[in-house]
């Protein structure tokens, strides 16, 4: 399965960070791996164009489960699709945790956003009590069957495995974590959907300096990074190490 390398840009960038687009694409022409930019909404369009005939996508970072209609701030799938997006990730634990979406609502966001097109990454993760509590396998198989509705095209799926504790605090798990985490996953995708074709992401604290071990994980596709894919840089590392673990 060709490895999946997604820049997460949360609430960050304005026009001027167009520029680290520009060098990512200098520095990676034409990536041996998918190289994927989730930018606030503002930029999407304008990412968009600047990525356009290079091997780099971009995609949103939130939608809204319905159409169209009486839902102020929010953005549909299919404006996503409208403004060039490819992809969207779906149930990030801040979307989770600042905007109190269920897993329910998880779900009927992934089935309007597979409905438009979208390729959709589904994030799941314990926090940092679940995980002292021994919860670990149990809150992430639940997040799976409550955020993956009736009807998922498995084709159109990426899972994103994101500790909350190990998002933007540098403290990563040690690597069994990761595989046993990531085993369970695969396990459960293999016997819901019966294909082992559904990429799974690392997400939290990557960083060139930890991304090569972290790709070198059985069952890891690739990763979801957010404060190290906004320095073209950095992601541009963690692109490579994704593509020297192919
Ligand atoms: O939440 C994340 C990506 O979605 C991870 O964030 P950091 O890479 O900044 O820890």
């Amino acid at each position: 399965m060709r490895g999946l390398a997604a820049g997460n840009w949360k609430m960050n960038g304005t026009g001027d960070s167009l520029s680290e687009i520009e060098a990512l694409l200098a520095q990676h022409p034409a990536p041996a791996c998918d190289v994927l930019i989730c930018p606030p909404a503002t930029l999407l369009a304008r990412m968009a164009a600047a990525v356009q005939g290079s091997g780099l996508k971009v995609g949103g970072q939130d939608c809204h489960a319905a159409a169209s209609g009486a839902h102020t701030g929010d953005i549909s799938a299919a404006m996503l699709v409208d403004a060039g997006a490819g992809h969207v990730i779906l149930g990030h634990s801040e979307r989770r945790a600042d905007h109190r979406e269920s897993d329910a609502v998880v779900a009927a966001k992934v089935t309007a956003a597979q409905a438009a097109g979208l390729m959709t990454i589904v994030c799941v993760g314990e926090t940092e009590a679940e995980r002292d509590a021994g919860r670990t396998l149990d809150i992430i198989a639940s997040q799976i069957d409550g955020s993956l509705p009736e009807g998922t095209d498995a084709a159109r799926l990426v899972i994103a495995y994101e500790p909350v504790w190990a998002i933007g605090t540098g403290r990563t798990p040690t690597n069994e974590q990761i595989v046993e985490v990531h085993e369970a996953l695969r396990r459960q995708l293999q016997d819901r959907f019966g294909t082992a074709e559904i990429a799974l992401l690392y997400g939290g604290s990557v960083k060139p300096s930890n991304a090569a071990e972290i790709f070198a994980l059985p069952d890891v596709n690739g990763a979801l990074v957010g404060g190290a894919s906004l320095k073209a840089s950095d992601f541009g590392a963690i692109i490579a190490a994704l593509e020297a673990a192919a």
